[in-house]
C-alpha cells in the first residue's frame, strides 16, 4: 500500500470535526493531529483551554499549541491524510487557496454529508473535477453517528466508502476505539448521496412533527424515504447493495428520529413558521439538508427519479410553499 499514513490535517471546526479528533486521539495508534478552522478566536481558546468554545465544548482536545491553526496551507503540505469536514456549502470557501498541486499524494477523508452548491457534485466528484483526486485517494465517513453521542462516549458505527477498500481499513484503524466500530464499503456515491437524502428526509420530518402529525404519519413518511432513497441511489449508480445496511437506512433513522439531529430540528422549526434563515440562525448549526434539496432538485432533472417527498421539501424551502398545503399533498402520494 505504501508509506504508512500517520499525520493527519481536520478541516473544520464544527461538531463533527471536533468528535473527528476526539476518536482520532482517542485511537491509541501513532498519529500526529493538525486542526484547522477559520475562527481566530476559537483556535486561541483551544490551545490556552483545550476545548473547542463553541461546539462539544465539554471535550478536552489536547494537541500541540502549533498543529492548531487558521493557516490552511502549511498544516495540509504537513499532512498525508486530509479530512474535510466543513458544511458542503462552505466547502468552496475553505479550500480557495488550495490547489490540485497542495493535494497531490495525499489521501482525502470527506466526513461532509452535503452536495456542493452551484456545482451540485457529490464531495468525491467535486474533488475529482476540481483537485484531480481519484476515487482510489478519496473516502467518506458515514454512518448513523451524531457528534454529541461520541462525545458521551457512546457506542457508534461508522462505515468508510472508497475505491481503494485496503485505504478504507487502513484509516479505519486509525478511528476505532471503544465506542466506535467501523464497516469498509466501496459505493462512495451511494453513501454520499444516501446521506444527502436522508437529511432532506428528516427536514420532511421535522416539519410533519412541526404542523402536528404524530408517530403513525411519521413512521409512513421515513418508510417512504428509504424507498424515494434506493430509487434515486439506483438510478445514480446502478451497483447490487443492500439499502438496510447502517450508511443507508441506519443513517436515516438516527436522522430522522433523534433529538440531536439539526435537519430534523430546523424542518421542525419550518413547520412552526420560522423562515429558513431564522431557523438556521437560532440553532447556530447548519442542515445541510437546506443547501442540498436544492441542488437534488438540479441533479433529479438528469434522472427523472420520482422523488415526492424531496419535491415536497424543496417547495416548501424554495417555493415558499405552505407546510401545511404541502404536507398535506404529500400525504396523498405515500402508501
Ligand atoms: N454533527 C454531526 O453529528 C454530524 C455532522 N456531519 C456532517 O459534518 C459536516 C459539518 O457539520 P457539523 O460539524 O455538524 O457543523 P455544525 O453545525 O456543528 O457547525 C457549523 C460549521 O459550519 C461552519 N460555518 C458556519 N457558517 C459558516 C460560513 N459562513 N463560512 C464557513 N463556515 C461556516 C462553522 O464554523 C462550523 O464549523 C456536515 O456536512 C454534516 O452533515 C456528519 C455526521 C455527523
Ligand atoms: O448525519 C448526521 C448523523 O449521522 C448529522 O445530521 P443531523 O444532525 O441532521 O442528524
Amino acid at each position: 500500500m505504501g508509506k504508512k499514513l500517520n499525520k493527519i490535517t481536520v478541516v473544520g471546526g464544527g461538531s463533527w470535526a471536533t468528535a473527528n479528533i476526539k476518536m482520532l486521539i482517542d485511537n491509541t495508534t501513532e498519529k500526529e493531529i493538525f486542526w484547522w478552522m477559520r475562527n481566530a478566536e476559537a483556535v486561541e481558546h483551544l490551545q490556552k483551554f483545550a476545548h473547542n468554545p463553541h461546539y462539544l465544548s465539554s471535550v478536552e482536545i489536547k494537541l500541540p499549541e502549533q498543529n492548531i491553526s487558521t493557516n490552511l496551507k502549511p498544516l495540509i503540505a504537513a499532512a498525508d491524510i486530509v479530512l474535510l469536514n466543513v458544511p458542503a456549502a462552505f466547502l468552496k470557501e475553505a479550500l480557495k487557496d488550495i490547489t490540485a498541486a497542495d493535494l497531490k499524494g495525499k489521501k482525502i477523508v470527506s466526513a461532509i454529508k452535503g452536495i456542493v452548491p452551484d456545482e451540485n457534485l457529490i464531495i468525491a466528484e467535486f474533488l475529482h473535477q476540481k483537485y484531480d483526486i481519484s476515487f482510489d485517494d478519496f473516502m467518506v465517513i458515514s454512518g448513523p453517528c451524531h457528534a454529541e453521542e461520541v462525545a458521551l462516549e457512546k457506542l457508534s458505527y461508522l462505515t468508510i466508502a472508497s475505491g481503494d477498500t485496503e485505504l478504507a481499513s487502513e484509516f479505519a484503524g486509525m478511528i476505532n476505539t471503544r465506542y466506535i466500530k467501523t464497516n469498509i464499503s466501496d459505493d462512495i456515491y451511494g453513501t454520499e448521496y444516501g446521506a444527502v437524502l436522508k437529511n432532506v428526509y428528516a427536514i420532511a420530518s421535522g416539519i410533519c412533527h412541526g404542523v402536528g402529525y404524530g408517530d403513525n404519519f411519521q413512521a409512513v413518511l421515513i418508510s417512504n424515504a428509504i424507498r424515494e432513497l434506493e430509487r434515486f441511489v439506483a438510478a445514480v449508480h446502478p451497483i447490487d447493495r443492500d439499502i438496510k445496511e447502517s450508511a443507508y437506512l441506519g443513517d436515516l433513522l438516527v436522522t430522522a428520529y433523534s433529538q440531536f439531529s439539526r435537519n430534523r430540528t430546523f424542518g421542525n422549526m419550518i413547520g412552526k413558521g420560522y423562515t429558513a434563515t431564522s431557523a438556521q440562525l437560532e440553532m447556530n448549526m447548519v442542515a445541510e439538508g437546506y443547501y442540498a434539496v436544492n441542488c437534488l432538485h438540479e441533479v433529479n432533472k438528469q434522472y427523472g427519479v420520482s422523488i415526492p417527498i424531496c419535491e415536497a421539501v424543496y417547495a416548501i424551502l424554495y417555493q415558499k410553499r405552505s407546510p401545511v398545503i404541502e404536507m398535506r399533498n404529500l400525504a396523498e402520494k405515500l402508501s
